[in-house]
C-alpha cells in the first residue's frame, strides 16, 4: 500500500470541528440498509493521477490507478477486493471512503450520492465508512496512548458516548479481545496481532456500517494472521457489519467474503460469489491468481500442483495495453484482444466477466483462433495439464450451451480451441 494512514477520516483534525451529535450509538447497531440492501454503490469510478513536469508543471500523463469500476455491496456482506500489487484497489478503497476525490463516475452510499460532498457533508457519513489499514503500526501514533488512539474518533466528530470515552474505549478494548486495563500503553507495547486490533478497536468506535480493511492481515505473522480473521468475522456476526477487504491474493479473502472482485490494472475483470469462482473461474486471470494460493488439503494439493504461473509484471497504468488489459500476459489472448476491450458481462447468474475467451464457458470470439505469440509465450509457463484441462471445460459448456440454443449470452457457435493450442 502506497499512502500512509494519516490519510484516514479519524485521524485528520481538519475535519474535527466538534460539531456533530452529542451522543453515540449504543453497541447494538441499528442499519439503516437491511441485509441485502445495496449499501454502496460504484459507477463508472474512476481515479486518474496526474503526471507533471516542467517549471510550469504541465499534466504530461496520468497513472490510470482507478479506470472505470462498477460494483454494488450489500448490506452484511463481505465483498473481498484481490489482484496483484498495482493494480488499484487501494486506490478504490480510498475513493469508496472518500479519503480521495475521483476523477469521474459515482459513488452512493444508502442511496445518496456521495461523490463529490465536501469537508461538512462528509462528516456524518465518516462515522458510517471507516477504514482499516495494512500496517498497524504506522497507523497508530506512536506517542499516544491506545486510551488517546482509540478515543479519537469520539473527539473528531464531537461525539460524547454514554458513561464518557474512557468506559466506551475500554468496552471496545474488550471487543476486540484486548485488556481494558492496559487503555493508557503505548502501542510500542503491544504485537503486531495486537496493533491490528487496536486499529480494528478505532475503527468500530463511531459505529461504522461499512468497514473497508485495505490488506488487515498481510503485514502481520500467518500464525496470528487466523486470529485476525476470525475477530473480523465475529464482528461482523454481531455489529451486522458490511466489509470491502482488499488483499493481494485469495488466501486470505477466499475465507470471508461472500462475493469476490478481481481487479486487474484498474479494472474489475471477474466479479462472482465466491462458490461460483472457487468452483469455476472465468478469467484467465482469476484462474492465475487462484492456482497461486496454497491448497492445504494434502489430497488435494497433488491434484492441483500444476500453477500458473503469470509472465512478467502488471503494465504500467500510465499506459495500459490496449483492447484486453490482460493480453500481454494471457495464454489465451488473440487478435480481438488487443483491439476490443471486453465489457463486464454476466455470463452466468451471479457471475460478472470480463473477457473474449473466458474459462468455463462458451467462447465470446469464437471466431477468433489464433493465438497472439505473446500468448503462445504465456502459455509456455502454464502446464499441459491446466491448459487441457481448460479447453475441456470450455468445450463442455459451450457444447451444453449450443444444446440449448441460445438460452445464454455467448452462444454464437462452435468453442474455440481455449488457447489450449500452443501452435
Ligand atoms: N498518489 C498517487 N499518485 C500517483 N500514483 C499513484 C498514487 N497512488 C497510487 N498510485 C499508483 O496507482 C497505481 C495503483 O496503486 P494502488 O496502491 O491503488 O494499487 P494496489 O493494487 O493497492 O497495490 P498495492 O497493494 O501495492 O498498494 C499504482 O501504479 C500506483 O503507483
Amino acid at each position: 500500500m502506497s499512502e500512509k494512514p494519516e490519510d484516514a477520516a479519524v485521524t485528520k483534525p481538519a475535519e474535527s470541528d466538534g460539531a456533530g451529535p452529542k451522543t453515540a450509538p449504543g453497541a447494538t447497531l441499528t442499519k439503516d440498509a437491511a441485509p441485502g440492501e445495496t449499501l454502496l454503490k460504484v459507477t463508472g469510478l474512476q481515479k486518474h493521477f496526474p503526471i507533471r513536469k516542467g517549471l510550469l508543471q504541465r499534466q504530461v500523463g496520468a497513472v490510470r490507478a482507478v479506470d472505470g469500476i462498477d460494483f454494488e455491496v450489500k448490506s452484511g456482506e463481505t465483498l473481498g477486493v484481490v489482484g496483484e500489487s498495482g493494480c488499484g484497489k487501494s486506490t478504490m478503497g480510498r475513493l469508496i471512503t472518500r479519503l480521495l476525490e475521483p476523477t469521474a463516475g459515482t459513488v452512493e452510499f444508502e442511496g445518496r450520492d456521495i461523490t463529490h460532498l465536501g469537508v461538512s457533508g462528509m462528516r456524518p457519513m465518516r462515522r458510517d465508512v471507516q477504514m482499516i489499514f495494512q500496517d498497524p503500526y504506522s497507523s497508530l501514533n506512536p506517542r499516544h496512548t491506545i486510551g488517546t488512539i482509540i478515543g479519537a474518533p469520539f473527539k473528531l466528530q464531537g461525539v460524547t458516548p454514554e458513561g464518557g470515552i474512557k468506559k466506551e474505549v475500554q468496552r471496545l478494548l474488550e471487543v476486540v479481545g484486548l485488556n481494558p486495563e492496559h487503555y493508557n500503553r503505548y502501542p510500542h507495547e503491544f504485537s503486531g496481532g495486537q496493533r491490528q486490533r487496536i486499529g480494528i478497536a478505532r475503527a468500530l468506535a463511531l459505529n461504522p456500517k461499512l468497514v473497508v480493511a485495505d490488506e488487515p492481515v498481510s503485514a502481520l505473522d500467518v500464525s496470528i494472521q487466523a486470529q485476525v480473521v476470525n475477530l473480523l468475522d465475529d464482528l461482523q456476526q454481531e455489529l451486522g457489519l458490511t466489509y470491502v477487504i482488499i488483499a493481494h491474493d485469495l488466501s486470505v479473502v477466499r475465507h470471508v467474503s461472500d462475493r469476490i472482485a478481481v481487479m486487474y490494472l484498474g479494472k474489475i475483470v471477474e466479479l462472482a460469489d465466491r462458490e461460483s469462482l472457487y468452483k469455476a473461474p472465468m478469467h484467465p486471470y482469476t484462474k492465475a491468481l487462484m492456482s497461486a494460493v496454497p491448497i492445504p488439503d494434502p489430497r488435494r494439493r497433488a491434484a492441483k500442483s500444476e500453477r500458473i504461473l503469470l509472465k512478467g509484471d502488471v503494465p504500467s497504468p500510465i499506459s495500459p495495453p490496449s483492447g484486453c488489459r490482460f493480453h500481454t500476459r494471457c495464454w489465451k489472448a488473440t487478435e480481438i484482444c488487443t483491439t476490443k476491450e471486453p465489457p463486464l458481462l454476466e455470463l452466468k447468474p451471479g457471475q460478472q466477466v470480463a473477457c473474449h475467451h473466458p474459462e468455463n464457458f462458451a467462447d465470446q470470439a469464437p471466431q477468433d483462433t489464433v493465438l497472439l505469440t505473446v500468448a503462445k509465450e504465456a502459455a509456455e509457463l502454464v502446464a499441459d495439464e491446466v491448459l487441457a484441462e481448460s479447453a475441456e471445460t470450455s468445450a463442455a459448456v459451450a457444447a451444453q450451451v449450443g444444446d440449448r440454443s441460445g438460452e445464454e449470452p455467448g452462444d454464437s457457435g462452435a468453442a474455440k480451441d481455449s488457447g489450449a493450442s500452443k501452435e
